[in-house]
């Protein structure tokens, strides 16, 4: 069975106190947890300290971005070197705030991943349709383009090192969740996307996560679907309790 991931993007939220509270009670509940693979994505300024509220404990840490070249002028970039110095393991590459409201384009995710993988930092590569793309039936059209762009040149050794994150544009910090048949039916597709483009045992060991208005009292009904691997978080992953409650879930369910 793929381990279960519960990650939570933070996005631009917190303070250096509050993301470090945050960090010590989830440390606090996770300790040496090895049944779920559990990822806090703070925002840059506060990883380091995010790191070392979770030492001792299983929980990983990731960047919301990064960029592809190594070194050089390119003011406000953060490298995948850099990422890796202050002890990340993951970075969250092509989410939908990169792509919609910053303007990335699957060439820049490319580029980033190509880089990530390359030095072996674990990319988390998200991908979704917007509402009107779903509305007028091209959400596997998109998803398609998006996994062929964003994968170009990825082998499948390096796709070991990679989960991807099925996120719905319309169902992100809306409230508005995906139904279980509509997450379900979206990582199919992409499950069968990574059968024919790499092949069955690489399809069948990456795990694909659901993100967009993940709660705890919806969880576990999302990650009970075959093809659903673990939750990619944002609201809700900004107060220990309610993601420990989406952590319990995925607790639960790899125990059951
Ligand atoms: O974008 C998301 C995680 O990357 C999802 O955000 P919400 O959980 O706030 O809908």
């Amino acid at each position: 069975m793929r381990k279960l991931v519960a990650a939570g993007n933070w996005k631009m939220n917190t303070t250096l106190d509050s993301a470090g509270a945050l960090a010590s009670d989830l440390a606090k509940k996770v300790q040496q947890e090895s049944s779920v693979e559990v990822i806090l994505c703070p925002p840059f300024p506060y990883l380091t300290t995010v790191k070392e509220k979770v030492s001792g404990s299983s929980i990983k840490i990731g960047g919301q971005n990064c960029y592809h070249e190594t070194e050089g002028a390119f003011t406000g970039e953060t490298s995948v070197g850099m990422l890796q110095d202050i002890g990340c393991d993951w970075v969250i590459l092509g989410h939908s705030e990169r792509r919609h409201v910053m303007g990335e384009t699957d060439a820049d995710i490319n580029k980033k991943t190509v880089a990530a993988l390359e030095k072996g930092l674990g990319v988390i590569l998200c991908v979704g349709e917007l509402l009107e793309e779903r509305q007028a039936n091209k959400t596997n059209e998109v998803l398609q383009t998006q996994m062929e762009g964003g994968l170009s040149g990825v082998s499948a050794e390096a796709l070991k090192n990679v989960i991807i994150a099925y996120e719905p544009v319309w169902a992100i910090g809306t409230g508005v969740t995906a139904s279980t048949e509509e997450a379900e039916s979206a990582h199919d597709f992409l499950r069968k996307w990574l059968t024919s483009n790499y092949n069955a045992d690489v399809a069948e060991s990456t795990r694909i996560l659901y993100g967009g208005s993940v709660k705890p009292d919806n969880a576990e009904e999302l990650m009970s679907q075959p093809n659903v691997d673990g939750a990619l978080v944002g609201g809700a992953s900004l107060k220990a309790d309610s993601f420990g409650g989406i952590i319990d879930a995925a607790v639960k369910l790899s125990q059951g």
